[in-house]
């Protein structure tokens, strides 16, 4: 049966059944409803779509879209973002994915984007192509009667106010910039689109199941917006019994006294016994924001961002470094999309990066880059798992003083 991949801009591209190809993709539902597929259209950015066609059906789907990625020393950076990777089961180990990303990815080089990013479902897929893990994010539990928070804890008034059971219009007027604020200082994290708040706060159309969260906000002393967060409680849903549990779906705060206040907050609430939040990173402040730090356990790992070079010279000349130093990496690269011998002279005050003849200190591939890129790993870590070679002795140690970061790298939002 004749098989075409085509892009939004080619004649016969059918966004609609695009659409339904997603959803079956992530087994969500056989198909989106009406008003869903009327509202991704009339407010998402499409970005550039990529769909696999048989007889009127769209058996293969990609998504890549512009986006802002937070790096080391607090700038952000443009990013091309990779999502809604789909292939119908029926269809799958015929290279369909294999197309549609080399494809996307040899156009992003030639537009001159430094580098990608994606959110991978499985460990497995994407090192072939050049992305390496960069970051990394943590599912905590805590136990209130651990935590030993004073039944009566209140946020001191020099610590600000705390206003509880906010609209969600106000989380859509006030958030954003909020978050603008607090993004710039988490490497890994990346901007949320405007959808991302009408989402959030149910002003699109939801499964049937959905419920609203509670939104809590924290303003200091002085009246500014410091911290959000949003959450749900198992009472709010009619199936089982309850059992005190409060799950935090996001909380972003631009000071510590907000982070502590909302945590605290939560956790101090009447009927809330057990506080989970998924999306944390692995050195969240949480359990030393408690009293007692042992209430708070992880409860699963991940790898979570996964990152790809395009223009290695761009990329390491974007990013802020600690100390001073010097580094030439030989970068092999499957797709030859960022290979070559570069020259990185980078310190506190600026960094230059450049194609160099100089004998080479690290051999690596693009996806071990893109794994150092964010310094979430050491270089000498990568060395011991024989992810990178050290042509010059105590060079993976110099490299994990350049590339070093004081926290791991975390991006807050699935996308
Ligand atoms: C960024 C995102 O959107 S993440 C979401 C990813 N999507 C999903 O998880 C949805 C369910 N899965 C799928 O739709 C498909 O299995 C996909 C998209 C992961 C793979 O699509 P395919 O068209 O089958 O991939 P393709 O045929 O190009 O395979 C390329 C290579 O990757 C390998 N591969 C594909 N999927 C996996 C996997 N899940 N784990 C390990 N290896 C994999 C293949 O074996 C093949 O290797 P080979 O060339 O050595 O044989």
């Amino acid at each position: 049966m004749d098989l075409q991949i085509r892009t939004s801009t080619d004649a016969g591209f059918d966004t609609e059944e695009w659409l339904h190809g997603v959803t079956r993709g992530f087994l969500r539902a056989p198909r989106m409803s009406a008003a869903e597929v009327s509202e991704w259209l009339t407010r998402s950015d499409p970005g550039r779509l990529r769909g696999a066609f048989t007889d009127g059906r769209c058996v293969a789907t990609y998504r890549s879209f512009d986006q802002r990625l937070t790096v080391p020393g607090g700038t952000d950076v443009p990013a091309h973002a990779v999502t809604g990777v789909t292939v119908s089961p029926g269809h799958r180990r015929r290279g369909l994915l294999t197309r549609m990303m080399t494809a996307d990815l040899a156009e992003a080089k030639e537009g001159g984007e430094m580098l990608s990013t994606l959110v991978a479902a499985e460990h497995g897929i994407y090192g072939r192509f050049g992305y390496g893990p960069a970051g990394a994010s943590a599912a905590y539990t805590v136990e209130r009667a651990e935590a030993g928070l004073a039944a009566n804890w209140t946020l001191p008034a020099e610590e600000g106010v705390l206003d509880f059971y906010v609209d969600g219009s106000l989380v859509r007027t006030e958030g954003p910039e909020l978050f603008e604020r607090f993004r710039l200082l988490h490497p890994g994290a990346v901007d949320r689109p405007a959808r991302w708040w009408s989402v959030a706060t149910g002003e699109v159309p939801r499964d049937p199941a959905w419920r609203e969260p509670w939104f809590v906000v924290h303003r200091d002393a002085d009246g500014t917006l410091q911290g959000m967060a949003s959450f749900t409680t198992d009472r709010q849903w009619d199936r089982g019994v309850p059992d005190g549990t409060a799950t935090v779906h996001w909380l972003v705060a631009t000071t510590p006294t907000a982070e502590r206040a909302l945590w605290r907050s939560v956790l101090s609430m009447d009927w809330v016994r057990r506080l989970k939040a998924d999306q944390l990173p692995p050195d969240a402040l949480l359990p030393e924001l408690l009293p007692n730090p042992r209430a708070a356990r992880v409860t699963e790992t991940n790898d979570f961002l996964w990152l790809r070079p395009l223009d290695v010279p761009a990329m390491l000349r974007s990013r802020g470094y600690a100390v001073e130093g010097e580094l030439v990496l030989e970068v092999t690269d499957p797709l030859g999309l960022a290979a070559g011998r570069f020259l990185l002279t980078a310190g506190p005050d600026g960094a230059d990066c450049a194609t160099t003849t100089r004998a080479a200190d690290l051999t690596l591939d693009a996806s071990a880059l893109g794994t150092l890129y964010l310094g979430d790993r050491p270089a000498s870590r990568l060395l011991t798992l024989g992810r990178l070679a050290e042509e010059t002795p105590g060079a993976a140690h110099r490299a994990d003083l350049l590339l070093g970061t004081h926290r791991r790298a975390w991006t807050p939002d699935v996308f």
